[in-house]
C-alpha cells in the first residue's frame, strides 16, 4: 500500500484536509486530497454541522464514529468543543441502543481486543494485535454480562468499553494511543443473541465458575506481561462476579471497578454537595439504598467509609443504612443474602412491623431515610406517594435515581421536584434538562460515573500508583466540591459536564497527591500538579 493509503487510513495520523502543504509534499499525499488546506476549526464546524443533520442520538453517533475511526485528534476537538451535547450520543443514554444493536450495525472494531474464553491461548496474540505497537497504560474491560441496567448483552459489550475510554479522553486527557477497550467474550446467556443470525459473539451459554474465573485471571496476567504497570478498569460485570474479582486483585495491582467505586465516589460527592446547599451533616443521614447489587451496594460501603472517617463507631454507623431488593427490606434471615449485601443487613426484632416491611413504601414510613439512592433497575419505582412519605419525615430529601439507561430510571428529576414542592435534592444518573418549579429553576446533578473516573484515572496514570486505595478514593469524591455556588437557588448538587475539565484536573492532582503520601507513587513523582499536566493529550495536529 502506498504511503498515502496508510496515513489516510490511520486515525491516529490522518488529519484529513488539515495536512499543510509541506507535509502533503513530505507524505506522499499529494493529491491524495482535495485542494483546500482547512484548520481544525474549519474541520470542526463542517462535521458539527453535518452531524446536526441527524435527527436521532444513534444515526449522530454512526457519524460520529466514522470520524472516531478516521481521525481521532479532530473527533476529540469536536468533542470537546459540544461536551455536553455531544457526551450523551458517545456515551450513555444512546450506547444503550448502540450496544443492543452493535452486531447489527458493525462497521469497524475500532481498536477493540475481543478474548474468547474458547481460545484462552489466543490472549496474547490478540492483546498484541489490538494495541498495534501502542503503548498500552488503560484498559477497559467488561464480560458484557451487566450492561447498565439492561442486563446481558455478551461480547456487543464492547462498546461500553469504547465509550467509557472515549470519556477518558474527552473529560480528562488520557491519551487515545495508550488505552486499550476489550471484551472477554464468555457466551451469553441473552436468547435474544443467540437467537440472532447477526450476532457476532460465542454463540453459547455463559461459562461460569473456575472455568470462568482462570479465564479472568489470565486476561489479567497476560495484560499485565503485555502491557507493564497498565491499569485496568472493570466495567458491567454481573451481579455475583464484579465486587469479588475487583476485591481479588486491588490489593494487588492498581484496578478499578466502575460501578461499584466509581458509582460510590459520583454519590458521595453528590451528598457531599447536598450537604453544601442544605447545611447538613453527613453523619445525621439516613440511607436507604434501593436496588442492593453492584452500584448499590459500592454506594453504601462508600458512604459508610465516609461515616468511619468522620470518627463514628463501625457499629453505629451501620445503623445508619437501610438495604432494598426485590425481596423488601433486607433482614439477616431474609432468602438470597449476597456476600456484599450480608454486612448491612437488618435483624427482624429491630421492627415490631418486620413481617410488613416488603416494599418501599412501607419501608420509608417505617425507617425515615433521609438519602434514597435508586440503583435497581426498575422504572417508576419511586412513587408519588413513596416519594411524599419520605418527604413527610425529611425537610431536604436527597433523592438519587440513577438506574440508566433513560428509560429505568427510578422517577424523573421533574416529578421528584414537583411532589416534594422543591424540596428535594435531586441527581440522576442520565442528563436531565432544568426543572422549572414555582418561579426556580433546578439545576439538575449527573450522579454518573463518568464525572469521576476520567480524573481518578489521569490522577492514577499521572502518579503511576501502584494501587487505588480508599484513601485515593475518598480524595476523589471530596474534590468535587468548590465549583457550583451552594448558596444560588436551584444550585445542582454536583458540577455540570461542562466543566468537567475543570474537575477532572483538580481531581487528578487530588488523587495523584494521595497516591504520592501514600507512598503508592512511582518515587521519582512528587508533584501531583505538574505529574498530571505531563501526561495530558490534547486534541491537537
Ligand atoms: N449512574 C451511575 O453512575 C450508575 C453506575 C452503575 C450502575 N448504574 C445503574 O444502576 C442500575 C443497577 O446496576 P447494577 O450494576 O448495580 O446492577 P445489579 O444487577 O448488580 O443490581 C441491581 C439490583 O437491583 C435489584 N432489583 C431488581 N428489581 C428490583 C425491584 N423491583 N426492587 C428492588 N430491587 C430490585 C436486583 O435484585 C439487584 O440486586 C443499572 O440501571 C445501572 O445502569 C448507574
Ligand atoms: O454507563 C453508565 O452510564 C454508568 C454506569 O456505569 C452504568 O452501568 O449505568
Ligand atoms: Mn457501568
Amino acid at each position: 500500500m502506498t504511503n498515502a493509503y496508510n496515513i489516510l487510513n490511520d486515525p491516529f495520523l490522518n488529519k484529513g484536509t488539515a495536512f499543510t502543504k509541506s507535509e502533503r509534499e513530505s507524505l506522499g499525499l499529494i493529491g491524495a486530497l482535495p485542494a483546500k488546506v482547512q484548520t481544525i476549526d474549519e474541520q470542526a464546524t463542517r462535521i458539527y454541522d453535518q452531524d446536526q443533520l441527524h435527527e436521532k442520538g444513534i444515526d449522530q453517533r454512526k457519524f460520529l464514529m466514522e470520524l472516531f475511526n478516521t481521525n481521532r485528534t479532530l473527533f476529540y476537538y469536536v468533542i470537546e468543543q459540544h461536551i455536553e451535547e455531544l457526551m450523551p450520543i458517545i456515551y450513555d443514554p444512546v450506547i444503550a441502543p448502540a450496544i443492543e444493536e452493535y452486531s447489527e450495525i458493525f462497521m469497524k472494531p475500532q481498536g477493540a481486543a475481543f478474548l474468547s474464553i474458547d481460545n484462552p491461548g489466543e490472549i496474547e496474540a490478540s492483546l498484541t494485535n489490538a494495541a498495534g505497537g501502542r503503548k498500552i497504560k488503560l484498559i477497559v474491560v467488561t464480560d458484557g454480562e451487566g450492561i447498565l441496567g439492561i442486563g446481558d448483552w455478551g461480547s456487543n459489550g464492547v462498546n461500553i468499553s469504547v465509550g467509557k475510554l472515549m470519556v477518558y479522553t474527552a473529560a480528562a486527557g488520557i491519551d487515545p494511543r495508550e488505552v486499550l477497550p476489550i471484551v472477554l467474550d464468555v457466551g451469553t446467556d441473552n436468547q435474544t443473541l443467540i437467537d440472532d443470525p447477526l450476532y457476532l459473539g460465542e454463540k453459547h451459554a455463559r461459562v461460569t465458575g473456575d472455568k470462568y474465573y482462570d479465564f479472568v485471571d489470565k486476561f489479567v496476567k497476560i495484560a499485565r506481561k503485555v502491557f507493564p504497570d497498565v491499569y485496568i478498569h472493570f466495567e458491567d460485570f454481573g451481579r455475583d462476579n464484579a465486587t469479588k474479582i475487583l476485591n481479588k486483585y486491588r490489593k494487588e495491582i492498581p484496578v478499578f471497578n466502575g460501578d461499584v467505586q466509581g458509582t460510590g465516589i459520583v454519590c458521595l460527592a453528590g451528598v457531599l454537595g447536598v450537604l453544601n446547599i442544605s447545611k447538613q451533616k453527613f453523619s445525621d443521614q439516613i440511607f436507604l439504598t434501593f436496588g442492593a447489587g453492584t452500584a448499590g451496594m459500592g454506594i453504601a460501603n462508600m458512604m459508610y467509609r465516609e461515616m468511619l472517617v468522620e470518627g463514628m463507631d463501625p457499629e453505629e454507623a451501620k445503623k445508619h443504612f437501610y438495604l432494598v431488593d426485590k425481596q423488601g427490606l433486607l433482614f439477616s434471615d431474609t432468602p438470597g443474602i449476597t456476600p456484599e449485601q450480608r454486612p448491612f443487613v437488618r435483624e427482624r426484632s429491630e421492627f415490631v412491623n418486620a413481617d410488613e416491611l416488603t416494599n418501599l413504601e412501607a419501608v420509608i414510613k417505617t425507617v425515615h431515610p433521609t438519602v434514597m439512592i435508586g440503583t435497581s433497575t426498575t422504572p417508576g419505582a419511586f412513587t408519588e406517594k413513596a416519594i411524599k412519605e419520605m418527604a413527610t419525615h425529611t425537610e431536604r430529601p436527597i433523592i438519587f435515581p440513577i438506574s440508566n439507561p433513560t428509560k429505568l430510571i427510578e422517577a424523573s428529576a421533574e416529578d421528584l421536584i414537583k411532589w416534594t414542592d422543591g424540596r428535594a435534592l435531586v441527581a440522576t444518573g442520565v442528563p436531565s434538562d432544568p426543572v422549572k418549579y414555582n418561579g426556580v429553576t433546578y439545576h439538575i446533578g449527573q450522579a454518573n460515573n463518568a464525572l469521576i473516573y476520567p480524573g481518578l484515572g489521569l490522577g492514577v496514570l499521572a502518579s503511576k500508583a501502584k494501587l487505588v486505595t480508599d484513601e485515593m478514593l475518598s480524595a476523589a469524591a471530596h474534590s468535587l466540591g468548590g465549583i457550583v455556588d451552594p448558596n444560588e437557588k436551584g444550585a445542582s448538587v454536583l458540577p455540570p459536564i461542562s466543566k468537567i475539565r475543570i474537575f477532572s484536573d483538580k481531581e487528578a492532582i487530588s488523587v495523584a497527591q494521595t497516591a504520592i503520601d501514600q507512598k503508592l507513587a512511582t518515587p521519582n513523582i512528587t508533584d501531583a500538579k505538574a505529574a498530571t499536566e505531563n501526561i495530558k493529550w490534547i486534541p491537537k495536529y
